[in-house]
């Protein structure tokens, strides 16, 4: 058993450093899918590179070239870094991000969400600090603390954080094939820690997301914006037929009603549904982490499978609508919806987007609208399952069970990081998914936040894993 107290002691006394680090870089808002954001996710990622460069690891930034379709911007860098060049030591890959989800204080934050805030139940809150610069940090945190406390550093730790997760991840998988057989060619596996628990009180290991497919609905007409009252009635209005497009996508109840989607799905085996019953969670842990009691199912199991292995339809936004606060009697000109399929096995991208597009093309017509409407794909990611009986997750499980005093339990994860399949194909290797966070955390919502309970035995457990898949791998 690796002898770490030394190491955890360290990571204790260090938790107002640590929890500095993260504050820096919350304060950065690396947004990705804002342009105007563009040069503070730029920021963020040299930010990065000079703190593994101040613990004695080896960085370059990776330009990836323009952003498709907005070629007036180029994509944030890529981090490679590197700590630790021993042949007689495993190598191990770790993924991140360090972009971040929009987020306004007007949006309904308690506090600002660029301004690390720390409340009496050690809450942390902040755009980015459990999704994902908490867990990123984590990695440099466990570094300094193998330093700090004279600790052998257990594995050659190969980074990689990108910039544009939030987005599409543009331009990564091109880099990931170009580098599989130079930078990362040593891996021996890969490690992710970006997801989170499904309750608060005990961690996972994850072995699947699910794919997303995103799209948007373009419906314009008139010239420009018209008072509804000099032209209402004499026009066909982009956001009535919009709306009645995006009504037709999913009922009530979660159920897509796009023809074909559902033959689509890997039919659920006896085997696999027994998975579900002994997962530690409970619909009050779902009612906690929604903020209320609005679940669509009545037991854990169906939630469960809903979050884990069948897909679902949301409904994100319509760009162009009058939604602020008042009463503006206006006519929008040109409306865009936009709508995303979360995939599982075995919904391949192009026959879910090819039933989409006949989907919209056949409601659109049933309007009989001289309006113009243009269907789009915005970006697609696919799903991915991994062997979970692999000695990279036997190490993470070990881990758990030396922090935390706990089996892990098995989970997908109902988000989606589409590097993990890219990972698993380009390099042929393991990938486990070892998060931090828990489902109180409110990733992409308002008042995001990371306890520092999780932060600081997070960073205990990415160090420990670190050991143990050393001794696992051997
Ligand atoms: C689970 C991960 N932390 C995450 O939030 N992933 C995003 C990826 C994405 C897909 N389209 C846009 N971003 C997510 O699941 O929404
Ligand atoms: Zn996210
Ligand atoms: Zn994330």
């Amino acid at each position: 058993m690796p002898h770490l107290d030394p190491y955890f002691k360290q990571v204790d006394g260090l938790q107002e450093t640590f929890i500095q680090r993260l504050r820096e870089a919350v304060a950065i808002p690396s947004i990705s899918s804002e342009d105007e954001r563009r040069p503070d996710v730029v920021k963020m990622g040299h930010w990065l590179a000079d703190q593994i460069k101040a613990l004695g690891g080896e960085v370059e930034l990776r330009e990836l070239g323009k952003q498709p379709g907005h070629e007036h911007l180029n994509l944030p860098p890529c981090i490679l870094g590197r700590y630790g060049n021993d042949p007689n030591k495993k190598s191990i890959l770790v993924y991140g991000h360090y972009d971040v989800q929009p987020a306004q204080k007007s949006d309904g934050w308690a506090t600002d969400p660029f301004t690390l805030t720390i409340d009496d139940k050690g809450r942390m809150f902040g755009r980015g600090s459990t999704d994902d610069k908490g867990p990123v940090l984590g990695w440099l945190n466990a570094i300094e603390a193998h330093q700090k406390a004279g600790v052998d550093f257990p594995v050659n730790l190969i980074m990689c954080f990108e910039g544009m997760e939030e987005n599409g991840s543009e331009g990564l998988d091109e880099l990931i094939a170009e580098e599989a057989k130079k930078f990362f060619k040593d891996a021996d596996v890969v490690c992710i820690s970006d997801n989170y628990w499904l309750g608060t009180e005990k961690p996972c290991l994850t072995y699947g997301v699910r794919g997303c497919n995103y799209y948007s609905v373009e419906v314009s007409g008139p010239g420009q914006d018209l008072h509804s009252g000099v032209y209402g009635g004499m026009t066909h209005e982009p956001m009535t037929d919009l709306i009645r497009i995006m009504n037709s996508f999913v009922d009530p109840d979660g159920k897509i009603l796009i023809k074909g989607i559902d033959d689509l799905v890997a039919p659920l085996t006896e085997q696999e549904a027994a998975l579900y019953p002994p997962i530690a969670f409970t619909m009050q842990d779902l009612h906690q982490s929604l903020g209320s009691e609005v679940s669509i199912h009545d037991t854990k199991e169906e939630a469960l499978k809903h979050k884990m292995r069948y897909p679902s339809l949301s409904l994100h936004g319509i760009e162009g609508a009058f939604y602020t606060p008042g009463a503006k009697t206006v006519i929008p000109a040109k409306v865009i919806g936009k709508f995303s399929i979360r995939t599982v096995p075995n919904m391949e991208i192009d026959p879910v987007t090819k039933l989409v597009e006949e989907h919209v093309n056949q409601e659109w017509a049933k309007l009989g609208s001289k309006n113009k409407m243009k269907f789009n794909v915005v970006h697609c990611g696919k799903w991915w399952v991994e062997d979970p009986n692999h000695p990279n997750y036997t190490a993470a499980a070990k881990a758990v069970e030396r922090v935390f005093g706990v089996k892990p339990d098995m989970t997908r994860e109902g988000g989606s990081i589409p590097v993990t399949l890219t990972f698993q194909e380009q390099l042929g290797k393991n990938v486990l998914l070892l998060p931090m966070g828990s489902s109180t955390d409110a990733a992409h919502s308002i008042n995001e936040k990371l306890d520092k309970m999780n932060y600081i035995e997070g960073t205990k457990l990415l160090g420990a894993y670190l050991h143990y898949v050393a001794g696992e791998l051997k």
